[in-house]
Parts: C-alpha cells; sequence; structure tokens
C-alpha cells in the first residue's frame, strides 16, 4: 500500500540536507544538487574557470572553488550580496543576469569553461507564472553561456517545467554537443524544478 508523505516526513527529509549543509559548512543545501550533477557527468575539473549565475547565498560557489583548485576560478554573480566567506580563488558580484551579458567580457577568468545557472524566480504560487519566470531566466543564461564560454564548455541550468520547457531544451540542443535532462534526489519531489545540461559547447 503506498503510504502518505506526512508533512512531517517532509520536513525531516527538508532538515536532512540542511543539517548536512550546515556540517559541512555550505549556506545552502541546494549544494547537494550540485554535487550529484557533477557525480552524473564530471563537468567541473580542475583548473577551470566556472561562473556561476544566481550565485547567492554561495555554496555552489564554495564547492566549485573546491573543485576547480587553486589553479582555477569562480566567479559568481547575484541581484544578493553573498555574506558568507569565500575561499581565494572565487569571488561573487553583484548584478541583474536579465541585462548584464555584455559586460561580463570584462569579468576575470572570461571566457569561461563552465557556466552554471540556479537562477530562480521569487515564486508567486502560480505555477504558470513561476515557470514563465523561471524560463525567462534559464534563456538568459544560455545566451550568457552562448557568448561566454569557450568551445567545448560545460553548461548546466536550472529551469522550473511548464510550457516553455521542451523549446528550451531544443535551444540548449542547438548550441551543444550532448544534453541530459536531470532532476536530483536533493531537490523536492513538488518542485517543478529540473536541471538541463549541455555538454561541449559547439
Ligand atoms: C536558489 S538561489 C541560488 C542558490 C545558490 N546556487 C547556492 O547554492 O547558494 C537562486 C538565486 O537566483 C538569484 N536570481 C534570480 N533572478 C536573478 C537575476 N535576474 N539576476 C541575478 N540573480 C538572480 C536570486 O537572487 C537567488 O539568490
Amino acid at each position: 500500500m503506498k503510504r502518505r508523505v506526512s508533512t512531517s516526513d517532509k520536513n525531516r527529509w527538508a532538515d536532512h540536507y540542511t543539517q548536512k549543509a550546515r556540517k559541512e559548512n555550505y549556506p545552502a543545501r541546494s549544494v547537494y544538487k550540485l554535487q550529484e550533477i557533477q557525480q552524473k557527468t564530471r563537468l567541473i575539473r580542475k583548473g577551470n574557470r566556472v561562473l556561476d549565475l544566481g550565485c547567492a547565498p554561495g555554496s555552489w560557489l564554495i564547492y566549485a572553488a573546491r573543485l576547480i583548485g587553486e589553479s582555477g576560478q569562480a566567479v559568481g554573480i547575484d541581484l544578493k550580496p553573498v555574506t558568507t566567506k569565500l575561499p581565494s580563488n572565487a569571488s561573487a558580484h553583484i548584478g541583474d543576469l536579465m541585462n548584464l551579458s555584455e559586460t561580463l567580457h570584462d569579468m576575470p577568468g572570461a571566457p569561461f569553461d563552465v557556466v552554471l545557472s540556479d537562477m530562480a524566480p521569487d515564486t508567486t504560487g502560480n505555477k504558470t507564472l513561476d515557470a514563465i519566470r523561471s524560463a525567462g531566466l534559464a534563456e538568459s543564461a544560455l545566451s550568457i553561456a552562448c557568448k561566454h564560454l569557450v568551445k567545448g564548455g560545460m553548461f548546466a541550468c536550472k529551469i522550473f517545467q511548464g510550457s516553455d520547457f521542451d523549446p528550451f531544451v531544443e535551444n540548449v540542443r542547438r548550441e551543444f554537443d550532448t544534453v541530459r535532462i536531470f532532476k536530483p534526489k536533493s531537490s523536492r519531489k513538488a518542485s517543478k524544478e529540473i536541471f538541463v545540461i549541455g555538454l561541449g559547447k559547439t
């Protein structure tokens, strides 16, 4: 018989990742989504230059900085400041990525080996509207990746599934050798979020 998932079960689940993040000194449990993506695709490598779009509060940035080591460089951008202390090979900048693409040429580390986007809109509760906004952010991330990735570069991007999801995947397919769609275990089952991964910028 199927067991209903109670609110307390959901809270326990959330607590598991929150507590693990706290123990491992990450400011957010979203780090485990990138960790799963990394285990599946080996997206980020030692010495890489990584651009992290929507980087606050900074857990992806810290994890990426660990993977790339001292010879690499991780640069993050977000509407909000990152207040967590970052390692010396990582930096965070404030900016709105819906209209910042051109100025990214001047960023330290550009052009990049990897572009990540965990950008998400403030959710309204209206799933259709949230998905449209998420797709706008994902398209903006893809356009940044196309302008600022090296040939052969990698891309991983969050999007909420909705009517713009399939066209977005097609747009990524046009720009990369291989495309994978991935729902991490650490992502809430009820969440519409999913990751589109582009391997090998053409
Ligand atoms: C889920 S959080 C990212 C968490 C981050 N990956 C981490 O592990 O710490 C999503 C972020 O996207 C950012 N964001 C949303 N719209 C943005 C925009 N237009 N420009 C820059 N950042 C944006 C939000 O401010 C928010 O911090």
